[in-house]
């Protein structure tokens, strides 16, 4: 069928968007812009603070994470994958499996983070409720790691896809801060079924 004078398919405009918009500002994610949402309704990171980041590859969230800070503070990321693009001087990239890596994280990252920001995402099969399984894994070992590693008062960010398990990860994280919120940015796949919880204060 001929595209009658449209030059780009509707359901392609948002990837164009915020993928082109990230190729401009040098971000090497359009995921970007999710983090900026929520510190921008939020404020989860300061000048001066230390942040973890589990799921930073290829980078942005880390390289914004480390320009929020300053150059007072400093960015901390983990991920399966190395992080391939160049980052501020106060960030910095370690490879490896959160599973693998949780019980010991404190020893390599060091410990008293201001805010903790999972981005990770499981490697997607098709099949919603595995995918959210899936992911609901990871965000279970993020908030052991936040328990963990966060100072008192301090901020979570997680990432997760909606299913069965959503309502027992929000619950287990209203238990360990002081108030959570529920947050889709706008900048999110409409589609999608990520969403972000905030545990905003550490108790
Ligand atoms: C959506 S991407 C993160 C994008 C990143 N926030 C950015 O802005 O560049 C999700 C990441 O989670 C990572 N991930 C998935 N499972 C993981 C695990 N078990 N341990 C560490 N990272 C994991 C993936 O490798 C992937 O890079």
């Amino acid at each position: 069928m001929k595209n009658r004078g449209r030059t780009k398919p509707k359901k392609n405009q948002w990837a164009d968007h915020y993928t082109q918009k990230a190729r401009d500002e040098n971000y090497p994610a359009r995921s970007v812009y999710k983090l900026m949402e929520i510190q921008k309704r939020f404020q989860v990171i300061k000048k001066g603070a230390s942040v973890l980041d589990l799921g930073c590859a290829p980078g942005s969230w880390l390289i914004h994470a480390a320009e929020l800070t300053g150059p007072s503070g400093r960015a901390v990321g983990i991920d399966l994958k190395p992080v391939d693009a160049a980052l501020p001087p106060n960030a910095i990239a370690h490879t490896g499996d959160i599973f693998e890596m949780e019980s010991t994280l404190g020893e390599a990252v060091g410990q008293d983070y201001d805010a903790v920001i999972s981005d990770m995402a499981p490697a997607t099969t098709g099949r919603k409720d595995i995918d959210a399984a899936r992911s609901f894994a990871l965000c279970e070992a993020a908030l052991r790691v936040a328990c963990g590693l966060l100072a008192d008062g301090g901020n979570f960010v997680c990432k997760i896809f909606q299913g069965a398990e959503f309502k027992q990860f929000e619950n287990q994280v209203k238990s360990r801060f002081t108030s959570h919120k529920i947050f889709k940015p706008d900048s999110c796949r409409k589609s999608s079924k990520e969403i972000y919880i905030i545990g905003l204060g550490k108790k």
